[in-house]
């Protein structure tokens, strides 16, 4: 069972941001972004490619320095880089497979000492694959293994962006639901994803980016009801306005 989200008494404010600006050099991608994320609670950034999804995310990490506004983490408001931050409890999940291919599957859970009951509990699917070579996987079991590695380091925090990206939709439904599960234990989430719909239906707050602004914010169970408008917002397209739009709409029901 989760053992550090249980101690993270629900509703505790994890992440606060103000007025964020981000970007790359000089040039703002996401401008005047608000989001707070408390424990237990999901909130979703969806928008269309180029909306400054993966931008917000990677700032917020610590990855990239932002331009403006104020970021405060786990109530401190110092700038911090990525590694400070995950040692004080966020962790960090990017489209990007984390797993060790050449490792096994057990091996994979070993390294970073990782809580292994937690993850297998998790996703006991992964108990049959203990001693396959992790390259051997599917693609949504290396997910798995993805997500389980991260959760059972036992973040307070955590950011996933695209986790879901090229799976098929059952893969996508069962990490989601593994989220969620995490969730309702303590964790803080902050999540992108292109399944909007999907999303909506796990999610406790989301936003809706386009052309590095918010559209839209709100409970997700009140923007469900606006899904035609989410999807007018997609099919304007995300990017910067200087930029050709060439999205990939996936946001049918
Ligand atoms: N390293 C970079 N240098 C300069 N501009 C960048 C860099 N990375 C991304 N951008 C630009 O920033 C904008 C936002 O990109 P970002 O990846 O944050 O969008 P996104 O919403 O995550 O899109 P997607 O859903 O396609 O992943 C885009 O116009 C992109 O071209």
């Amino acid at each position: 069972m989760l053992k550090r989200q249980e101690r993270t008494p629900a509703g505790e404010t994890l992440l606060e941001v103000r007025g964020l600006r981000a970007g790359y050099g000089a040039g703002a991608v996401v401008r005047d972004l608000d989001l707070t994320v408390v424990s237990g609670e999901v909130v979703a950034l969806v928008g269309p490619n180029g909306a400054g999804k993966t931008t917000t995310l990677l700032t917020l990490a610590g990855e990239l320095s932002p331009l403006a506004g104020e970021i405060s983490f786990f109530g401190d408001s110092r700038p911090q880089r990525l590694h400070q931050r995950a040692s004080r409890g966020l962790g960090l999940v990017t489209e990007e497979r984390s797993v060790f291919m050449r490792l096994t599957t057990m091996e994979n859970l070993r390294v970073g000492r990782c809580d292994i009951d937690y993850a297998l509990d998790l996703f006991p699917e992964l108990k049959s694959k203990l001693r396959m070579t992790a390259g051997l996987l599917s693609g949504g079991e290396q997910q798995m293994l993805t997500l389980a590695r991260a959760l059972s380091r036992s973040p307070r925090l955590l950011f996933v962006d695209e986790l879901s990206l090229g799976l098929a939709p059952l893969a996508v439904d069962r990490l989601l639901t593994a989220v969620r599960r995490a969730a309702d234990d303590g964790l803080g989430v902050l999540l992108v994803e292109q399944h909007v719909d999907k999303v909506l239906k796990l999610a406790d707050t989301a936003i809706v980016l386009r052309r590095g602004t918010v559209e839209m914010a709100a409970p997700a169970a009140e923007l469900r009801e606006r899904f035609h408008e989410i999807e007018a917002s997609y099919l304007q397209g995300g990017g910067r306005s200087d930029h050709h739009d060439d999205e990939s709409v996936e946001v049918s029901r």
